[in-house]
C-alpha cells in the first residue's frame, strides 16, 4: 500500500473511472471502468485502433479525457496532472531517444526535463545506465545502438526520476526474441527492484502472457475483459491459447508477420536512426 501526498493510503496505482474520449463522432475510449494496484504489470491488449493508446494518453495527462475521471498515483489527471507526471513514466510508441546524441547525453537531457538537481543527477543517470546494462555504451551515439539497446534507453530515461509507475506502449515492438527477452527482465527487475508498477499495451501474446499478472482486453474502445492470462485461457476451454482470448474478446486474429502498425512503427525507427 502507497499512502499519497494528501495522507490517503492507496492501494491502486491507477483507478479509472467511465473514462471516455471521442474524436468527432468517433468514441476512441468509451466509458473505460480499471483498477491497477500497485506492484503489477498489467497489460492493454486490442486491434489496432482498439483504443489503448488514446487511453494511456489520457493517462500520463498528454490528452484531456471528454468525460470521466482517474487517478494515477493517487492524483486526479484532470485536476492534478503535474502531480500525476511527477509520479509516472511513460515510454511511447514513437521512438524518443536522439540518435544523434550519445546515451549519456540523452539521458541528461532527461534529467533536466525532470528537474533533478546536479548531484543528484549524476547518480541517478550511473543507476539507471547500470541497471539497464549501457554503461559500457554510455558514451556511443544512440543511432550506432540495436533495437533492443535503444529500448533500455527509453526505459532507462523513463526511470531516472524513479516514477511509482511506468507506462509503456508497445515496449518490445520490433525486437528480436533476445532482445525482448532482455527488456522483460529489466522490467521485472524495476518491479523488483524499486516496486514499479508497469502498465504497457503490446500485441504479442507470448508477452501478455509471460510478462504481464493481469491483462484488460480493448475492443472498440470498451473493456471486453480482465482477468490473470491463465485465468482467460482456462475461461474459453482446456488447451485454449492466448491468441484463441485475443480472437474471443478482441474480435480477430494476430496475423503473422504483425500488425500494420508494428509493420509501419518498425520501417520508423529504422528510418529515424540510418
Ligand atoms: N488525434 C486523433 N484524431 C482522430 N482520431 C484519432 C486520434 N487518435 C486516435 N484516433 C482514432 O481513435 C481510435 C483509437 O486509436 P488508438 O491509437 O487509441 O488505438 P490503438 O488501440 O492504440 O491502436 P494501435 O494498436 O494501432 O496503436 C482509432 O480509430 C484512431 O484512428
Amino acid at each position: 500500500m502507497n499512502t499519497t501526498a494528501s495522507g490517503r493510503a492507496d492501494k491502486f496505482a491507477i483507478q479509472v473511472s467511465e473514462l471516455t474520449r471521442r474524436f468527432g463522432h468517433l468514441t476512441a475510449v468509451d466509458h473505460i471502468e480499471l483498477q491497477v494496484p500497485y506492484g503489477e504489470i498489467f497489460g492493454l491488449l486490442g486491434a489496432n485502433g482498439a483504443g489503448k493508446s488514446t487511453l494511456i494518453k489520457m493517462l500520463t495527462t498528454l490528452l484531456p479525457p471528454t468525460s470521466g475521471s482517474a487517478e494515477v498515483g493517487g492524483f486526479s489527471i484532470i485536476r492534478s496532472p503535474g502531480q500525476v507526471r511527477r509520479r509516472i513514466g511513460y515510454v511511447s510508441q514513437l521512438l524518443s531517444a536522439d540518435g544523434a546524441l550519445t546515451g549519456y547525453e540523452n539521458l541528461r537531457l532527461s534529467a533536466k526535463l525532470y528537474g533533478l538537481d546536479k548531484a543528484e543527477r549524476n547518480v541517478l543517470i550511473g543507476d539507471a545506465l547500470e541497471f539497464m546494462g549501457l554503461t559500457d555504451s554510455a558514451h556511443k551515439l544512440v543511432k550506432t545502438y540495436s533495437g533492443g539497446m535503444i529500448r533500455r534507453l527509453e526505459l532507462a530515461q523513463a526511470m531516472l526520476h524513479r516514477p511509482a509507475i511506468l507506462f509503456l506502449d508497445e515496449p518490445t515492438l520490433g525486437l528480436d526474441p533476445v532482445a525482448r527477452h532482455t527488456v522483460w527482465d529489466r522490467l521485472l527487475d524495476l518491479r523488483r527492484d524499486y516496486g514499479m508498477t508497469v502498465l504497457i499495451t503490446t500485441h504479442d501474446m507470448e508477452e501478455a502472457e509471460t510478462l504481464c499478472d493481469k491483462l484488460a482486453i480493448l475492443h472498440k474502445g470498451r473493456i471486453s475483459v480482465v482477468g490473470k492470462p491463465v485465468e482467460l485461457r482456462a475461461g474459453l476451454g482446456a488447451n485454449k491459447t492466448m491468441n484463441d482470448v485475443f480472437a474471443h474478446y478482441a474480435g480477430g486474429l494476430i496475423h503473422d508477420g504483425g500488425t500494420f502498425s508494428a509493420v509501419a512503427q518498425t520501417r520508423r525507427t529504422a528510418h529515424r536512426l540510418g
